[in-house]
């Protein structure tokens, strides 16, 4: 349980330096409430992909704490770490599902942290996990592909295949690495929307690590911008002026980027 007026998941002063020397994250502090969905932004290198790994510990931080309510994810061996991670889903850029096999036995997949060793070599999931994996495949529309093989889908269907496997863990955090970067504009729009009914639905949290900042704007009501390693902008969407995506992302013309806010300020004033 969340203690009183305590964050869900709590980043203290994380740093991540690589062995080459790279210094990934700076002392970064992060609080992510209960059912907060928030987007990670920031040019390339900015650190992003590795403060979601540094979370669930698939990048090993090098100095600071981790926090998902009272439990230090940066602390646990390895037995707690495989439980503590059943709590935090991951959806990946590039899907990351196992191509021969199929929709159904993708998703099921995200049950592997449950069922005891001998059960997940032979793949006998619980009938609870299967009806499960069905209903989640319903709401993610593709309840009709269930036999098909992941090779035989587009890029959007196999991010939903993604998501379902990511759900069917029931954690409480989901942390997105790039979701939308293979797919095409429209296609992006949908996946996002779907990621964040389904946070809504559940009352999950998530960090979603995105490139494309209108759409970002687009989906979400708190923006984290990063920067070298470092938090640079921690506000609403709406706070994203061309002054703070310079300072994200260095000088651009952020004329078609910021058009949304621009209309709004617009509206505003009038
Ligand atoms: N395995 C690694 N070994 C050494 N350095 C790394 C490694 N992974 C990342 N880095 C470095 O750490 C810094 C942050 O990289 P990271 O991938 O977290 O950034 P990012 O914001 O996710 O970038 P992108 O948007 O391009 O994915 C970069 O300087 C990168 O070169």
């Amino acid at each position: 349980m969340t203690g009183q007026g305590q964050a869900m998941l709590r980043l203290k002063n994380l740093v991540k330096t690589y062995k080459t020397g790279d210094q990934a994250l700076k002392a970064v502090n992060l609080e992510v409430p209960d059912g907060q969905v928030l987007a990670l932004i920031g040019p390339s290198g900015a650190g992003k992909s590795t403060m979601i790994r540094c979370i669930n510990r698939l990048v090993e931080p090098t100095g600071g704490e981790v926090w998902l309510d009272d439990l230090e994810v940066s602390k646990l061996g390895a037995g707690a770490l495989r439980r503590a991670r059943r709590q935090m889903g991951m959806i990946f850029q590039e899907y990351a599902l196992v191509e021969r096999l199929s929709v159904m036995e993708n998703v099921l997949s995200g049950r592997l942290g449950y069922v005891g060793f001998w059960r997940s070599l032979t793949r006998r999931y619980p009938q609870a996990d299967v009806d499960e994996a069905f209903r989640l495949l319903d709401r993610v529309g593709l309840l009709h592909m269930a036999d098909k093989r992941a090779d035989e889908l587009s890029g959007g269907q196999r991010q939903r295949v993604g998501i379902c496997r990511a759900l069917i863990q029931n954690p409480k955090l989901l942390l997105v690495d790039e979701p939308t970067a293979s797919l095409d504009p429209k296609t992006s729009r949908q996946i996002m929307r779907l990621i964040c009914e389904l946070c809504a639905e559940r009352g999950l949290a998530a960090i979603i690590n995105i490139h494309d900042v209108a759409l970002a704007q687009m989906f979400v009501n708190r923006v984290v911008g990063l920067r070298f390693g470092e938090i640079v902008f921690d506000g609403p969407p709406g706070g994203l002026t061309p002054d703070k995506l310079t300072e994200i992302y260095g000088e651009e013309d952020w004329e078609a980027t910021i058009q949304k806010v621009e209309d709004e300020d617009m509206e505003a004033a009038q």
